[in-house]
């Protein structure tokens, strides 16, 4: 990854083992090409449902009572094909479908109609679903088209309250499949099987309390039906880090693994930037300076012995040049405050070869405060974001993937979108979405560690789309480990520091041990 890192495979700039993410105009002209190809629009749903049967049969082999949901387009049509499969095999099935639901589409119509031949049942749903051992959510698919309404609320109700398994097609029917927001209410699925590609919104935001667990049937189309309709974004997991991580050379040195200055910790949150400082060392940083209030330089040094702390009160104009000029990458805002002494701190900042902007640096930056030129990454979360964009919190939930990407053209950085189903934009239009973290993160402190790894990669060579996508896999790759052992509930962004040293070398072979054993020694 650096002068540092002994040679091998550079970083890639495609996502290295991560499956792509696309979007539903790509997915609808692949489906296109594909009907084409086959000469038969029917043939692709029967697909679908032989392989939803597939899947059926492998994680619920015993049920025999099964609930198909069947909507009035082509989700319903792959419902009516999973149907007529099960019926097939001798399973207790009926269709359950709304009367202002009949099938509409013509596809839809000839497979529930090849179901009705085969002798299927079909039930219009009233306020109760039939007693089954599963439910088929096949109500709504790519198309959904605005929030559910009138009965569809009560079916999506009566299937979120049954006691049984749920098994979603293509999409759990209420979430937005591009953006991955739940327009109103939305089926929760233990799974959801996604046919021809994963969809770009299914892997962020609110759709990750739905769709259970993700998998993926093709339906056998070729990468003819695929050229020239790229993925919209990239699926980064675990495994990635090693692309980016490489092992050291014997002959590296503090100076060539970077510099890294942390500045930021106002009175009443001196932690803020001792975290990130401690995980930009824990993240490989040759060396980290830390500028903060004198009264925490104490504190910071008994903590963490390896960081220079240098305490500072009074800020003029041209007070962090020195340090500035020997850092390689800047890491400010966690803890900054907005006041006098934040404000002054980020103006005079400006110099940084390179920076990570977090917290209220973002503020700052939102209430029109210039930022350094060259080489930044920012990490919002929602709320910031939002600030940043002029828009909710809620308006960036709802499009989460759009939001990054605006930001990163607008700032011309490198963008970490934190949350559920974290996405790195670059300002070049590259996505890319995290399947890493878990709700353990969600607690004061955690985004000031991320900003100290990020810094640290970028310290250690790697250009700001890399470091933020390499920085936050790694970040929620730790939080998940730390999270293995002892739970979510009560993570601290602390428990992270040995996992980030852990799985910042993924090539290093560890003898066997425990996760506690691999605890900060
Ligand atoms: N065409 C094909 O050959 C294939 C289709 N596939 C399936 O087809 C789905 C897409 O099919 P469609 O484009 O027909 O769309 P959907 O079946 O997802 O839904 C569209 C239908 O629902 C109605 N609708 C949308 N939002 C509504 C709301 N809030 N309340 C009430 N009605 C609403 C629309 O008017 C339309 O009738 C995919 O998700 C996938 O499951 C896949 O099986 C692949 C093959
Ligand atoms: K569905």
């Amino acid at each position: 990854m650096h002068a540092e890192s002994a040679p091998g495979r550079s970083p890639s700039d495609a996502f290295p083992t991560g499956a792509g993410l696309f979007d539903i105009v790509t997915l609808r002209s692949i489906e296109a090409r594909a009907a084409q190809r086959l000469g038969d629009a029917a043939e692709l749903m029967r697909r679908a449902g032989q392989a939803a049967w597939r899947t059926l049969l492998e994680h619920w082999p015993d049920l025999q009572r099964i609930a198909v949901v069947c909507g009035p387009g082509n989700n319903g049509g792959d419902g009516y094909e999973l149907a007529r499969q099960a019926l097939g095999a001798g399973r207790d099935v009926v269709v359950v479908r709304l009367d202002m639901h009949a099938p509409r589409s013509e596809l839809a119509i000839g497979a529930a109609e090849r179901y009705r031949a085969d002798g299927g049942r079909v039930l219009v749903f009233e306020s109760a679903l039939p007693a089954c051992d599963l439910v088929v959510d096949a109500l709504f698919g790519i198309g959904l088209a605005r929030a559910p309404e009138g009965q569809a609320v009560g079916l999506i109700a009566a299937i979120n309250a049954a006691a049984v398994p749920v098994l979603a097609l293509d999409v759990p029917s209420g979430v937005d499949a591009a953006s991955g927001a739940v327009l109103g209410v939305a089926v929760v699925a233990d799974r959801t099987l996604e046919f021809i590609a994963a969809k770009a919104g299914l892997a962020t935001g609110a759709a990750l309390d739905h769709v259970g667990e993700r998998s993926l049937a093709d339906l056998d189309l070729t990468a003819a039906d695929r050229e020239g309709r790229p993925p919209v974004a990239g699926l980064l997991k675990a495994d990635d880090l090693a692309c980016w991580l490489r092992p050291r050379r014997r002959d590296s040195h503090k100076g060539g693994n970077g510099r890294v200055l942390c500045v930021g910790g106002d009175l009443g949150h001196g932690g803020a930037i001792l975290l990130a400082a401690e995980a930009a060392l824990r993240s490989g940083a040759g060396l980290v300076d830390i500028v903060t209030r004198p009264a925490h330089v104490a504190a910071a040094l008994a903590r963490r012995p390896e960081a220079m702390v240098h305490g500072v009160d009074a800020v003029a104009e041209g007070l962090l040049e020195p340090l500035l000029e020997k850092a390689d990458v800047l890491a400010i805002g966690p803890g900054l405050g907005l006041d006098e002494w934040g404000r002054k701190l980020f103006g005079t900042a400006r110099g940084a070869r390179r920076a990570v902007l977090d917290a209220d640096a973002l503020n700052l930056l939102a209430q029109g405060a210039p930022a350094p030129d060259a080489g930044v990454v920012l990490t919002p979360h929602p709320g910031e974001a939002a600030r940043l964009l002029g828009r909710s919190a809620a308006e960036v939930q709802a499009d989460r993937l759009g939001a990054a990407r605006t930001l990163a053209t607008r700032f011309g950085c490198a963008i970490v979108l934190k949350g559920a189903g974290t996405v790195i934009a670059a300002p070049d239009g590259r996505l890319r979405v995290l399947a890493a973290g878990n709700p353990g993160m969600a607690v004061g402190g955690m985004g000031d560690v991320l900003c100290g790894v990020v810094a640290a990669l970028l310290a250690q060579g790697l250009d700001a789309f890399d470091a933020a996508c390499c920085g936050a896999l790694l970040h929620s790759a730790a939080a998940d480990a730390a999270a293995a052992g002892a739970g979510e509930r009560g993570l601290l962004p602390s428990d992270l520091m040995p996992w980030l040293r852990r799985l910042g070398n993924p090539l290093h072979r560890f003898p066997p041990t425990s996760p506690e054993a691999a605890r900060d020694e």
